[in-house]
Formats: structure tokens, sequence, C-alpha cells
């Protein structure tokens, strides 16, 4: 059995993560692949449990380490439960955010040393990385604004209510994580308009993953 691709698009608030995963979902289909979409924290019913847990504000904040515990346990459930099993099946998973916002949020923002990092990385995701990641990337002062425009309403969760250096410093961190593997990253420039964006995502993918036609490569 063929073994399916993993695609994940990282970055901070409101750089159009949620919205280009579905594009590109969609754009994958319509080339005739089985897609399955998914996202993190979460993507899981455990998962999910957890992020209600570290995203609801409702607790006092756990500490940086219990947070990247609590973050590895969701991702161990929604490895085991959603995309191993996709990927054996063959299929795309589309993951909106992985462990490079561990490494952003948790490492370089939160000072969990790397070597913690490290052994839970290994223990859950072992040999399953992205076979492509997307860096999706605004000046911080963009993100917060769209973030601003599709929360109005609602309530901010805790990552939502940091300022603008902190928005900043994501930023910065996700850039070096491309730096460090491009092998794996690119960075996408998503200041322009959603098909914009998506158009180049697209054009990404086709140029990486060669999956523009899967009918002939499973001939
Ligand atoms: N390229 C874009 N231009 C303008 N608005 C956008 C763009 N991409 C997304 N948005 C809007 O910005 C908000 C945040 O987008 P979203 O995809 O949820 O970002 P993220 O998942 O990275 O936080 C949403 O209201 C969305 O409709
Ligand atoms: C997956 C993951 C997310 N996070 C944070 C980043 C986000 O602020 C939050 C998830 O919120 P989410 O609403 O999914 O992201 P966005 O606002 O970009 O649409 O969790 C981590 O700190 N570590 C992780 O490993």
């Amino acid at each position: 059995m063929t073994s399916g691709r993993f695609i994940t698009l990282e970055g901070g608030e409101g750089t159009g993560k949620s919205t280009q995963a579905r594009r590109l979902a969609a754009y994958l289909r319509t080339l005739g692949h089985e897609v399955v979409e998914t996202r993190e924290p979460g993507g899981s019913p455990g998962a999910e449990a957890v992020r209600h847990v570290l995203l609801s504000g409702a607790a006092e904040p756990f500490g940086a380490e219990a947070e990247a515990l609590l973050f590895a346990a969701a991702r161990a459930d929604h490895l085991e439960i959603v995309i191993r099993p996709a990927l054996a099946a063959g299929r795309i998973v589309v993951c909106d955010r992985f462990v490079d916002s561990t490494r952003v949020y948790q490492g370089a923002v939160g000072q969990v040393p790397a070597a913690l990092l490290d052994t839970l990385e290994a223990a859950t995701v072992g040999g399953t990385l992205p076979d492509l990641t997307l860096i999706l990337d605004v000046p911080p002062e963009l993100g917060l604004a769209r973030a601003a425009e599709r929360g109005k309403g609602a309530v901010a969760d805790r990552f939502e209510r940091e300022g603008t250096d902190y928005h900043a410093q994501v930023r910065e961190a996700f850039l070096a994580r491309a730096a460090a593997a491009p092998e794996r990253c690119v960075v996408v420039d998503a200041r322009g308009g959603v098909d914009e964006v998506a158009a180049a995502i697209a054009r990404i993918v086709d140029a990486r993953l060669g999956l523009a036609a899967p009918a002939a490569a499973s001939a």
C-alpha cells in the first residue's frame, strides 16, 4: 500500500492557516486525492478534550512544562487515532498546526528546555514528521487584526490575549524554524488575499510533492 503525504500549516494567529488548510484540502480533492483535514491541538476526541483544557482559560494557566506535556499528550492521541491510520491508508493529511507550534510557543517563547521537547517529540511524533510544512507569514499587527475580526464577540483564548511583542517573537521563531529545515519548510508570504495565497500554496505543493496527477502516479 502506498503511504500518504503529511502536510502541515504553521504560523502565528490570524496568518490564515485554517482558511488555507481548507482551500488546500479542496484543491487536492479536485486532483482526485483522498484528504483528511485536521488540526492541533485537537483532531481526535481525546485531543479535542485536552484542547479545551489548554485553551478555554477556565483554569489557572499551566506552567510551561506542564503545558508542553499536555500538548504532547494531545498529539500522541491525534497521531494514533487519526494521522497514522490516514497515512497508512494512502490519504493526504492536511493539519492546521503541529510540532513546529510546540517548538515555537513552548520552546522559543515559553523557554521549555529543548531536551524535554526533544524527548516528547521522539515519544510522540517519532518518524511521523511532515513531508511539507507551510509556514504562513504576516506582520504580527495584520495577524492580530485578522484574528480580532474573526473572533468578534467571542472570548479570546489565552494565547490571543497576548500582545504584539509576543506575536512578533512567535513570528521570528517560526522563520527560524523554516531556515533550520529548508528541505521540509517553505515560508509563504500570506499578506495577500485568500485566493492569491491559496494559489501560491498550490504551486508550492505541486513543486514539492508532485501531487498533480494521482492517477498517473498509481498507474
Ligand atoms: N488572506 C487573507 N486576507 C484577509 N483575511 C483573511 C485571509 N486569510 C484569512 N483571513 C481571515 O482572517 C481571519 C483569520 O483567519 P484564519 O484562517 O482563522 O487564521 P489562523 O487559522 O491562522 O488563525 C478569518 O476571519 C479569515 O476569514
Ligand atoms: C499545536 C500547538 C498550539 N499551541 C497554541 C498556539 C495557538 O495560540 C493555540 C491554538 O489556537 P488555535 O485557535 O488553533 O490557533 P489560531 O488562533 O492560530 O487559529 O495553541 C501551542 O502553544 N503549542 C502547540 O503545540
